[in-house]
């Protein structure tokens, strides 16, 4: 991968784990989240993350900050910090989600995934716009308390607490808590000497661990072994079966495939897409194949092109399964109208 692709680490092979695995399908209920017209700014100082953000296609622009007389010339002579620049992460998103849905959120790095999470979690603060929610937002409260010079085991009880357990209930869930994230005697070192795989499934393992009413998970799937991916499966449907809602961001999109029902698809801070999750799992590998270097090469001629051919093909077979379905239906009256 290139430097200029490294925004593209989307993964669309299918994991062996993931084969033929399907979310299950559950009924809804109530709606318990609402996001209305959400806009997330970050201020950056200087040049680095601007130029980062820019790479990744965000909207950045300039602004003019004042600086009061007073503070100029406090600041005289000491030369100034750089420019300030607003990076527009989360561009007017809107959807509505109901209890017991699985929502994957899928986009290529720098989309807005991670801020527009955290901005529901209330953990950003929106520029414009609002989130409501209904219950507890998990993950990210939990992530807010832990401490990375604790060790684990202090980490354990003090995210059970941030999720309203009792200190008995935490005592209750510890073994399981380890077992789950599969840390072992890591469990008694501070979480600062942690790998980044073992921290992320140490706190996917936390916030599930009290049924939470939106459990959301951050890319920890992508650092566990198959058999993680396993438990967290089993671990999602059960907190879905209670009527709580899942949000899962990740670059694998068969995992997407394999936990859940609904797709949203971020590109440049706004929602692309949102629908079922063959649909839009379908058009964002469209478009992930359509954006590698090989592909990205066509003409605006040949893509148009290629785009027209598929769309007809697309249209004859649409139209041949039509027709056959007509040629059976009408079969099949005859035979009846025979007998
Ligand atoms: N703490 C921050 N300060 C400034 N800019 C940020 C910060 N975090 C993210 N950004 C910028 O906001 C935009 C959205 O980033 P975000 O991390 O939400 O995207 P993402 O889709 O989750 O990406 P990834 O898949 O790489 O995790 C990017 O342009 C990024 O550079």
């Amino acid at each position: 991968m290139t430097e200029a692709d490294d925004h593209m680490d989307f993964d669309l092979e299918v994991e062996p784990e993931d084969e033929g695995e399907e979310a299950l399908e559950t009924d809804l209920g109530e709606p318990c989240l609402v996001v209305d017209d959400l806009n997330v700014v970050y201020r950056v100082i200087g040049g680095r993350a601007k130029k980062e953000a820019e790479k990744q296609g965000a909207e950045v622009r300039e602004v003019k900050v004042k600086v009061p007389f007073f503070k100029r010339l406090l600041q005289a002579g000491r030369g100034h910090v750089g420019a300030v620049s607003e990076i527009h992460a989360v561009r007017g998103v809107s959807f509505t989600v109901r209890h017991g849905e699985s929502v994957g959120i899928v986009g290529v790095n720098g989309s807005g995934k991670s801020t527009m999470l955290r901005a529901i979690a209330g953990l950003m603060p929106p520029r414009s716009g609002s989130v409501h929610v209904s219950g507890e937002p998990s993950l990210l409260g939990v992530n807010a308390a832990l401490m990375p010079q604790l060790t684990g085991e202090r980490n354990i009880m003090i995210g059970g607490l941030a999720l309203g357990l009792t200190p008995k209930q935490v005592d209750e869930r510890f073994d399981e808590v380890v077992e789950f994230a599969g840390i072992g005697d890591f469990v008694y070192l501070p979480m600062k000497t942690y790998s980044s795989g073992m921290g992320a499934r140490l706190r996917f393992a936390i916030s599930s661990s009290a049924s939470p009413d939106i459990l959301m998970i951050d890319e920890a799937l992508a650092t566990g072994d198959a058999a993680f991916k396993e438990r967290s499966k089993a671990r999602i449907e059960q907190v879905r079966e209670n009527a709580g809602t899942v949000f899962l961001v990740s670059h694998s999109i068969s995992t997407i495939e394999a936990m859940c029902t609904r797709v949203l698809w971020m590109h440049q801070g706004q929602l692309v897409m949102d629908g079922p999750v063959h649909e839009v799992a379908e058009a964002y590998k469209d478009f992930v194949r359509a954006q590698r270097p090989g592909n990205r090469g066509m003409s605006p001629a040949r893509r148009r092109a290629h785009l027209r051919k598929k769309a007809r093909e697309e249209a004859e077979q649409r139209a041949a399964a039509k027709a056959q379905q007509k040629a059976e239906s009408e079969a099949k009256k005859a035979a009846e109208s025979r007998a």
